[in-house]
């Protein structure tokens, strides 16, 4: 769902911004909004935002912006300060830096929603799909992830852990030099199937068109809305209340619904059984059946809605997920050396967490809990689970962990995250953002400043993060990857853990991850959300290694 609404113009983007901006109510929109923000800053006194001025012959700040953002930005940033106005991304926006970014986020008067409600015309998709919680503001979804999702992740982990090995071997297995032009569907995939499992259950999970809905709702919303964020206009206008009627999400709805109604009477009928033997039921660990269990808690009406949820759930993980681990491999393909180092880490941590398990059965088999080592088995202590990725396991990949934060720190797109103002909002340095308009967030006045970061800011430090109690989930003013604040993104327990395990499988199975062209290799360090990547990776596997050595 993000990734749709990447601030990273696209190729097209040029020739797209020519077409929409000088004409018609995109720009009478635009001149109304300079006119009351100026008109307001007079009547209220307060300090006015600067407007930062246009390069000469431009129309707009979007091709100086392209050409380079990060000189774009900080020359912005030293010669207006912390917040200046811009017409860049098809839209007009105050850009916010530094520490006053906190003060969007942490501001109930911003919000995330409605600056992309009011680009991509979100709702009407959403609400659409759904039956019950169609308030604006409504958190279920939030709610979901926060209590169902995140606190049930270590017993989660077994089946993503499954899931994607096998996703891996099926889908790229051993190999040696192996040349992948296109790496975004197997990683897509992976993430798909691991979702699938969390969202669904393993069962529905193997079902290819429930995947392939997990993979493509989103490119399906992104269709619809267009290549480009767009300030609103009648046309959009239409598109949304056609949308509203006619909305190719429905289609996935009715495909997880297809899908899950007869797994959902299979488990009904298994209770009811269960019951008349006077047996427990041991419900399947999945969110679907947890919503069925808990479906008045979260007022859902019915199957078609629960799905519906879901798909909501879809919408702002798999997309995104998938994106990251598909760039993950990009990074260990440019950082080699460290690929090495991760490959080390978790070894040394399998071996310790093996010999404690082993130390643990010792005591038990001393105290007399048990009376041999084969009653471990199918326990929590089974000795053939002992060098398996538990959630023991990837929490110690303390490196993994510092690596995959640093790629996000030093990928993020450098102008992203438009928040919404619902009402004028004074910032501290007595600046109005006025109702109606949008802040948008200067990442790399955070993530790229040498005052925040510590050394070298803009070089990629994958160990910049260890010992400093600073994990790729601990959300706050110095990384923003996603925001902060009470609408914070909730599943990022559930992303990165489903990254280390991309991470932890990729750097065991595999000895080497090569660029099929190294000169695209910043390209693709540096690529925005949702984008193709500019060249492909070549896998070569540990154990041919070993063989032919
Ligand atoms: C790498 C993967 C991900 C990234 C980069 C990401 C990023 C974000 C960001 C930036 C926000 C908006 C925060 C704000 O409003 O300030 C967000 C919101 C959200 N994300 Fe994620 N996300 C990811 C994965 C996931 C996953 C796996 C789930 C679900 C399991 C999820 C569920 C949500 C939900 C429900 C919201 C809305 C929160 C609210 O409005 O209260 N996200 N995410």
């Amino acid at each position: 769902m993000l990734g749709l609404i990447s601030t990273t113009p696209g190729p097209d983007s040029a020739n797209i911004l020519q077409a929409a901006l000088p004409i018609g109510l995109g720009l009478a929109s635009t001149a109304y909004l300079a006119m009351r923000m100026m008109r307001r800053n007079e009547t209220l006194g307060e300090k006015s935002i600067p407007c930062a001025a246009i390069r000469t012959g431009d129309a707009t700040h979007d091709a100086e912006y392209r050409e380079d953002p990060d000189r774009f930005l900080s020359t912005c940033q030293k010669r207006y300060g912390p917040v200046f106005n811009c017409s860049i991304l098809n839209q007009r926006l105050t850009v916010v830096s530094g520490p006053m970014v906190r003060e969007v986020f942490m501001s109930q008067h911003f919000s995330f929603m409605d600056a992309i409600d009011d680009i991509t015309g979100l709702r009407a998709f959403t609400t659409s799909v759904i039956k019950s919680n169609q308030h604006p503001d409504s958190r279920v979804v939030h709610e979901i992830v926060r209590d169902l999702v995140t606190p049930n992740l270590p017993l989660f982990t077994p089946l993503i852990v499954e899931r994607v090995r096998s996703t891996l071997e099926s889908r790229l297995g051993v190999c040696d030099h192996k040349l992948v032009e296109n790496p975004q569907p197997i990683f897509a995939d992976m993430i798909a199937g691991a979702m699938a499992t969390v969202f669904m259950g393993s069962e529905i999970a193997q079902n290819r068109t429930v995947l392939d809905s997990f993979i493509y709702c989103t490119y399906d919303f992104g269709r619809a809305i267009g290549p480009e964020a767009r300030e609103w206009t009648w046309g959009r206008l239409y598109s949304r209340i056609k949308y509203g009627m006619w909305n190719p999400l429905q289609k996935h709805v009715q495909v997880l619904v297809q899908a899950a109604t007869p797994v959902v009477l299979e488990r009904r009928r298994q209770a009811a059984e269960a019951s008349e033997q006077g047996l427990a039921y041991k419900a399947p660990l999945d969110i679907l059946q947890m919503l069925l269990d808990n479906f008045d808690q979260y007022g859902l009406v019915d199957l078609e809605d629960i799905c519906g949820h879901l798909l909501l759930l879809v919408l702002a993980s798999v997309h995104t997920s998938s994106d990251a681990s598909t760039c993950l491999n990009y990074y260990l393909a440019a950082f080699p050396e460290h690929m090495e180092m991760l490959y080390q880490e978790q070894t040394e941590v399998l071996n310790q967490v093996a010999k404690e398990r082993e130390q643990q059965r010792q005591k038990e088999l001393q105290l007399g809990t048990v009376r041999s080592v084969r009653d471990f088995e199918g326990t929590e202590l089974d000795p053939r689970n002992d060098r398996e990725l538990s959630a023991t396991v990837l929490k110690r990949l303390t490196r993994m962990d510092t690596f995959i934060r640093e790629m996000m720190r030093f990928r993020c797109e450098r102008l992203s995250l438009e928040h919404k103002a619902r009402q004028d909002v004074v910032l501290s340095n007595g600046m109005v953002i006025p109702k109606g308009s949008k802040a948008i967030i200067n990442m790399a006045s955070v993530h790229q400043n040498a005052e925040v970061q510590g050394e070298d800011p803009t070089e990629f430090q994958p160990w910049r993060f260890i010992g400093k109690a600073k994990t790729a989930t601990k959300v706050s003013s110095e990384f923003l990857p996603f925001g902060i604040g009470r609408h914070s993104c909730p599943g990022r327990f559930l992303a990165i853990q489903e990254l280390k395990t991309v991470g932890a499988l990729m750097v065991s199975q595999y000895s080497k991850i090569q660029f099929q062209d190294p000169s695209k290799k910043m390209q693709a360090l540096l690529s925005a959300v949702g984008a193709p990547m500019p060249t492909g990776l070549v896998f070569t596997s540990r154990v041919t290694r070993v063989a032919s050595d």
